[in-house]
This record gives structure tokens, sequence and C-alpha cells, in this order.
């Protein structure tokens, strides 16, 4: 059966927890995240470790945001462990996403607007004024002129950010919730049917999974939710 797409944030205290819920989820999902958590405590051997002997797809989620010659020195250093993403901030500007995608010419780059976080009241509080969609939009479209070849949006958005930019490049989203499940500290959240049904290619789902007493089927369940989902809209 074609791995669901699902990219399980594998935010692990410790290596062996994360290769562990690497190898029980990788049969049904068709990549694993890495974030800052582990690649902070372990480095680039992390890479390898959750790899396994399945090679499943590794997203790299640093979320780089500095001047444009320090990100582009960045994604040249992680661009040889051969993440299939890698993420930058869009709010870093049109120079510094170039710089990334120049940087890494066979990881595909993905700007991340707003982060899922973030409410409409936050976003007031540091300056962004207006509803959350039109900052994820304009920040978008900005991203994919600079060479973005995918995006980072909630799934709230991500109906809007696909009419702005098109059918060829890839909406991630995150802040993804199963029916009644917590929302934690996500502030813009949907079901992972509503995301794909919106336009996502690729679901972010985290806690929801490696909080389950068994991830392996945590991530079958949903995988086979959003088949169902495909075969009868
Ligand atoms: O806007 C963003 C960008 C990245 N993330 C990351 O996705 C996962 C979500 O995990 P859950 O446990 O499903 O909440 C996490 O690794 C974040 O760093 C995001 O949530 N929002």
């Amino acid at each position: 059966m074609t791995p669901a797409p699902i990219a399980v944030a594998l935010d692990a205290p410790d290596l062996e927890t994360a290769a562990r819920w690497a190898a029980l989820v990788t049969p049904h999902v068709s990549t694993v995240k890495v974030g800052l958590e582990l690649y902070l405590r372990y480095g680039p051997d992390v890479i390898a470790s959750v790899r396994g002997a399945s090679g499943v797809r590794v997203f790299l989620d640093l979320k780089l945001h500095d001047i444009p010659n320090t990100v582009a020195g960045a994604a040249r250093a992680v661009a040889r462990l051969k993440p299939a993403i890698l993420t930058v901030h869009a709010a870093g500007g049109p120079a510094m996403i170039r710089a990334a995608v120049e940087a890494a010419p066979h990881t595909q780059i993905a700007a991340v607007t707003i982060l899922t976080s973030l409410s409409e009241a936050d976003l007031g509080r540091i300056g962004i004024g207006g509803r959350p969609e039109d900052a994820v939009r304009r920040l978008a479209v900005l991203a994919v002129e600079a060479g973005a070849g995918a995006l980072v949006c909630s799934p709230r958005e991500v109906a809007a950010v696909r009419a702005e930019v098109g059918p060829d490049i890839t909406l991630i989203t995150p802040g993804v919730r199963p029916q009644g499940a917590d929302s934690q500290d996500q502030a813009r959240v949907a079901t992972p049917e509503q995301a794909l049904a919106d336009g996502a290619d690729l679901l972010v789902i985290g806690r929801p999974i490696t909080g389950a007493a068994d991830p392996g089927a945590a991530a079958a369940g949903i995988a086979a939710a959003l088949r169902r989902k495909i075969v009868t809209p």
C-alpha cells in the first residue's frame, strides 16, 4: 500500500525513542520529520538513525532564519545529509530564501509562512495586523517568487494559498489534529481529512501519533482515514 502523505514529527527527547517511532510509523507514512530538539541534541547523526533500514524520506525542519550568507552556509552544511525537505522562515526575505535554494539544489526548500501556533491576537501583538490568511498569502507569494518549491502554512489557509500559488508548489501543513484531539499549543488547526481536501500535499502530525500508546497503530489509523477520504470524497 502507498504510504500516506504524512510527515510524522519525531519530537523525541532521545535518539532511541525517535528511531523507534520512525521504525513504527514508516510502513504507513511517506516521511519523518526531524526538528530542532533532536538536531540540536544529536547533530547530523540523527538523520541516519531515523532513516534506518527503510530509507524513508527525511524532512529537516530547522526553520533557518538569518542573513542570506549565513543561511546559505547552513543550507550547504546540511544538504550533504540529503534531506528531502529543509525549512527556512519566509520572513527572512527573498534574498535569504533564494540563498537557501541555491545552496541546496537537491533539497526542496520549504518556506514557513506564519507559525501554526500563532493566533490572530498573537500576530497583532507582534505587529502583523489583520487576518492570518492575508499575511500567509503575502509571504507565500514572496517565497515562491524567491524560488521556494514548497510552503508551510496552517490547514486553515491551505485552500487560499493553493489558489494563490497554483498546483506546482508543495503545500505542507502542520497544525493537524484528528477530530476531537487536543490542539495543545497549536492555534490554527484542522483535521487531516479537511487539510487534504483543501489542497495540502503533506500533513505534518506529531503528538497525536507519537503520544499514542501505539504510534504505529495511530499512524495506520490516520492513513486509513485519509485513504477512505480519497476514495469516497
Ligand atoms: O508552523 C509550523 C511549522 C512547523 N511546525 C512543526 O510541526 C510539528 C507539529 O507537531 P504536533 O505535535 O503535531 O503539534 C512540530 O515539530 C513543529 O515544530 C509547526 O507545528 N508549525
